[in-house]
């Protein structure tokens, strides 16, 4: 059974409808990348996967051990807790807080005391922060963010911003991650450093991955399938040198052979 199945998912805004028909499957473990022109419907798909879009038809499946659950129409902090997490193409942070306390934010949902555990300052409250504490760091160092941990989220660079944006995503222990063009804005040598970050993610934490990325040299080293969007419609599916050659992708998207 794949970790994620998507069926015949539709989303219409008005007259324009931005996904149809999409299908798709992601298997545990896997990483998954998801590529086409401007406007093709990539970020509506991943909206719809994410709880932020209600699907106009189709269906999300999620496997969650033995069963699997229908989330189509789930709201996103339900769907957070069922082990989907991402990020987005404008990077949401908070701001004002330093990288620290971004990312233990983000873990909340696995708290494990209860507010008057809280205000009472239990020995039950501090063990679940020091519990956290630990768990966060421990991110930041595999994000290579240890370092920033007290400045303010505003004040680091781009490319430290998405990865901690990852960090933040990865704070609530998911089992599928979406990242919404993760290596945008970033030099040369930030995305391939960013690549292997990736790679790495997937291992250790054995969790799955679907990428949006126009940068094609990341998309090619990295995912191990790609699908292929375009006028909301799926139009490719295969492997980096099957997408590569397929010439329906090379008219619409690619240009040339990569
Ligand atoms: N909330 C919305 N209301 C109306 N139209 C929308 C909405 N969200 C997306 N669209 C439209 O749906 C289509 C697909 O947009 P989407 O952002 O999913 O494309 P994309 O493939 O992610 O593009 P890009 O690579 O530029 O990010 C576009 O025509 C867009 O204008």
């Amino acid at each position: 059974m794949a970790l994620l199945t998507v069926k015949n998912l539709t989303k219409n805004f008005g007259g324009l409808c931005a996904n149809s028909n999409i299908s798709m499957e992601v298997a545990s473990n896997e990483l998954v990348g998801l590529i086409g022109p401007n406007g093709a419907g990539k970020t509506t798909l991943f909206n719809m996967l994410t709880g932020v879009y209600e699907p106009s038809g189709g269906t999300i499946l999620l496997n969650n051990g033995d069963h699997e659950v229908s989330i189509g129409g789930m709201k996103p902090y339900k769907v957070t807790a069922m082990g989907i997490a991402r990020t987005f193409q404008n990077i949401r942070l908070f701001k004002g807080l330093s990288v620290l306390e971004n990312v233990k934010i983000a873990m909340h949902k696995d708290v494990h005391y209860h507010l008057a555990q809280a205000i009472f300052r239990t020995p039950k409250f501090y063990q679940e922060e020091a519990r956290m504490e630990k768990q966060a760091r421990e991110l930041l160092s595999i994000m290579k963010l240890d370092q920033k941990s007290g400045e303010l989220a505003d004040n680091l660079p781009y490319g430290e911003q998405r990865r901690l944006e990852i960090a933040r995503a990865l704070a609530t222990n998911p089992k599928l991650l979406f990242l919404d063009e993760p290596a945008a804005g970033m030099n040369p040598q930030e995305t391939a450093e960013l690549t292997e970050l990736i790679r790495f993610i997937k291992e250790r934490f054995q969790i799955s991955i679907v990428l949006i990325e126009h940068d094609m040299s990341l998309v090619m080293n990295l995912c191990e399938r790609i699908y292929v969007l375009d006028y909301g419609k799926m139009i490719a599916k295969g492997t980096p040198s099957e997408i590569a050659v397929n010439q329906k992708v090379i008219d619409s998207y690619l240009g040339e052979e990569v």
